[in-house]
Order: structure tokens, then C-alpha cells, then sequence
């Protein structure tokens, strides 16, 4: 399954219409659902055809898409130089397609109260969990990354595979109406779990897992070639989440030692680049998930009673926009702490695992139905 939709970016995937069908059974016009629904940024690129002006031509157009830029924020994103880099994109040229580019995506200033409206607009995916919503002001922030990080067993995987259904509810609901692109690196991915969590919130399982893209990466080179497959399909058809689980696992594998740190490093950084940049583009929420190694540097060890830290380094905790530490709990809970957010307070909560998916802790002998 994972190598046709990677080999046929979008061709198996249902269109806008369809996943809006899917989801309300309704027969909505694409166009105009997006009109009404769309949130902060999302499903909102302006279509690189649009740049096809001014000398600009289509030839241009697809030495761009065969590098990667399907959307005009792509190019009007992109530093001077890797248009250079492309072959056939002349200085002048990328001269030009920036400047074209810049007159179509906003990148000025805006004013702070301009800004504050458009975030207050913005859509967060419910995790299933209303503690878990409440401690992220709402739910998992679209057009951002979210790193879940913590010991094996403590719900990482759980909470991707419930966003995974939960990104595709209604607005009203908290979803986004969007599809979700999985990246899959240690095989951990089972389409089964979608099925009882979709039962739960009233979505058709087979629709449901039709609107979930997974692939299964094998190196970390894969893993970043998987970014220009979805950026190619989140062109033509609306997604609001990104899963990679995990993020560093190939990373440790496929580079070892202190002598390869730096090249790690980098290729780390370029992958966390490009997941922020479909964020940006696309307004997509991006949750990745990571793993934790003892810390034993320093003083931690002796006034941290659980001294772990997620790897990567500088570079995860400086590309993840919020991160969140899961620990165990009793039974089938676990919890979950703000570790760093640019707006939310150090704080935790509890949520559970389920077989319908992530939710709040029921008292014993509920009935598994919120
Ligand atoms: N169908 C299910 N119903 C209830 N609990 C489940 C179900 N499937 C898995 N779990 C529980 O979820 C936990 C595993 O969580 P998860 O797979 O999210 O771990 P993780 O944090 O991703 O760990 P790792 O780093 O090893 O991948 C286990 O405690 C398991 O019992």
C-alpha cells in the first residue's frame, strides 16, 4: 500500500469533493467549502500556474515542479540561490520568479492586530482527549510542528493514529477537513486502530482510511524524498496533517558515531526545514514524534528524578515549535507536560489509551463511549 501511494502521489487519493463527502455525506462544492470553512492559512496556496507571467513560461514552470516548488509561497519562500541551483533557471530568471512570486504571497509586515485575527482563526485538530485539548489551548496547532517525545509505550504512536482520524472531522468537531500524510519509520503504523477510532467519531472507517496517505520509510534520505511526494500532493488536494513517526529513528541508525554527528545534523536540519516550510505553505498541522535517551550531563541526574532528554539535539529543539513530554501513569493512562511552547504554560495533563483512541480517563467500569 505505502509504495502505491508513494509511486502515485495522488491518483489514489479522493479529491476535496470527495473527502468532504466522505466526512458529511454531503455534496459540497469544493470552492465553496473552502471558502467558508478555511482557517488560518490552510488548504490556502496560491497555485504556481498563477506565476505563468511577465516571461515566465509553462517550461519554467515545470523545471520549478520537477524540483520540488508546486505552490507560488514555495518559490516565494525559497532563497535565490537553490533557484540557481535549478537547471535552466537563470540568474535573472529567479530574479524574476521572485519578484513575481513576492506580489502574490504576502511577506511583508502586518500589524500585530491583523496577525492576532488571523491566529485566532486558526484551526487546532482535537486529540480526542478534552484535557489534553485544554492544555493545548484548543487541540495540535496547524501550520506548526508539534513534537511528542517520551519512553516506549507512553502513547506517542497512539495520539498520531488517533490525529490521524481526528484531522479529518468537521470543523465543528475539531478536525480540519483534511487528509493526513503518514510517515511511517519504524512500522509501527496499523491501519486497524483507524477503523474503531473512526467508529467513535461517526466517519465511515473505509473513507477514513482512504483519506490517510501512509508511507513507510527506509533511510533517512527516503524519509526526506517523502517530502517532495507530499508537497506535490498536498497541491492537489487538501491535507491538514503531517504524522512522521518517528523522527529520529533512521537518523540513529543510519548515521553512527561522533564522526558522523555533523552530517546528521545537517541532513536533520534540512528535513526539519522542509517539514516547516509544508507547514508554512499548506498550513498543515506537523506532529512528529521522538525519542528519549538518558541525560546524564551535568547536575540533571541529581534534582531530576527522571533525567531524559529527546534527541537530536539544538537543532529538534529548535525547529519543533511545541513539544511535549509523555510520560506513563497508572494503568492505561499516561501523561502528558508542555515542555516548550511559545504561548502555552509549563503544565500537564492526563489522558488515556483506548481501543477507540486517545481520550480522558473514564472512571472504572465506564462504558469506552464519551
Ligand atoms: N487497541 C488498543 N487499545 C488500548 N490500548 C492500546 C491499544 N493498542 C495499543 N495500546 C497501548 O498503547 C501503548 C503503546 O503506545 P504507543 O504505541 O503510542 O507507544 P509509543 O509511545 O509510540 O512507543 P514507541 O516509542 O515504542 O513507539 C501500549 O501501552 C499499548 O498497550
Amino acid at each position: 500500500m505505502s509504495s502505491q501511494l508513494a509511486a502515485q502521489p495522488s491518483a489514489d487519493l479522493p479529491s476535496q469533493q470527495q473527502l468532504s463527502q466522505n466526512i458529511n455525506n454531503e455534496n459540497t462544492d469544493p470552492q465553496v467549502a473552502e471558502e467558508e470553512n478555511d482557517g488560518e492559512g490552510m488548504g490556502s496556496f496560491v497555485p504556481l500556474e498563477q506565476l505563468q507571467v511577465n516571461g515566465i513560461t509553462s517550461s519554467d514552470l515545470n523545471k520549478l515542479r520537477d524540483n520540488g516548488l508546486f505552490t507560488v509561497e514555495a518559490v516565494a519562500y525559497a532563497p535565490k540561490k537553490d533557484l540557481i541551483e535549478i537547471r535552466g533557471i537563470s540568474e535573472a530568471k529567479a530574479d524574476k520568479l521572485l519578484m513575481e512570486a513576492s506580489k502574490l504571497v504576502p511577506m511583508g509586515f502586518v500589524t500585530a492586530a491583523d496577525f492576532h485575527m488571523r491566529r485566532t482563526e486558526m484551526i487546532c485538530l482535537t486529540t480526542g482527549s478534552k484535557n489534553f485539548d485544554t492544555l493545548l489551548g484548543g487541540g495540535v496547532e496547524t501550520g506548526s510542528i508539534t513534537e511528542l517525545y517520551g519512553e516506549f509505550r507512553t502513547g506517542k504512536s497512539q495520539l498520531c493514529h488517533t490525529l490521524a482520524v481526528t484531522c479529518q472531522l468537521p470543523l465543528d468537531m475539531g478536525g480540519g477537513e483534511g487528509k493526513c500524510l503518514y510517515i511511517d519509520t519504524e512500522g509501527t503504523f496499523r491501519p486497524i486502530r483507524l477503523i474503531s477510532i473512526a467508529n467513535r467519531f461517526g466517519l465511515d472507517p473505509e473513507d477514513a482510511l482512504n483519506n490517510v496517505a501512509y508511507a513507510r520509510a527506509y533511510n533517512a534520505d527516503h524519509q526526506l524524498k517523502l517530502l517532495g511526494a507530499a508537497s506535490q500532493m498536498m497541491s492537489e488536494s487538501r491535507f491538514s496533517l503531517i504524522i512522521v513517526d518517528s523522527i529520529m529513528a533512521l537518523y540513529r541508525t543510519d548515521f553512527s558515531g561522533r564522526g558522523e554527528l555533523s552530517a546528521r545534523q545537517m541532513h536533520l536540519a534540512k528535513f526539519m526545514r522542509a517539514l516547516q516550510r509544508l507547514a508554512d505553505q499548506f498550513g498543515v498541522a506537523v506532529v512528529i514524534t521522538n525519542q528519549v535517551v538518558a541525560q546524564v550531563d551535568g547536575m540533571s541526574g541529581m534534582f531530576n528524578p527522571d533525567p531524559k532528554k529527546p534527541v537530536g539535539g539544538n537543532i529538534m529543539a529548535h525547529s519543533s515549535t511545541t513539544r511535549l513530554a509523555f510520560k506513563k501513569g497508572k494503568g492505561c493512562q499516561r501523561i502528558c507536560r508542555v515542555a516548550d511552547s511559545p504561548c502555552l504554560p509549563e503544565a500537564e495533563c492526563v489522558f488515556a489509551i483506548y481501543e477507540d483512541g486517545i481520550g480522558d480517563p473514564r472512571e472504572e467500569g465506564e462504558e469506552e463511549q464519551d
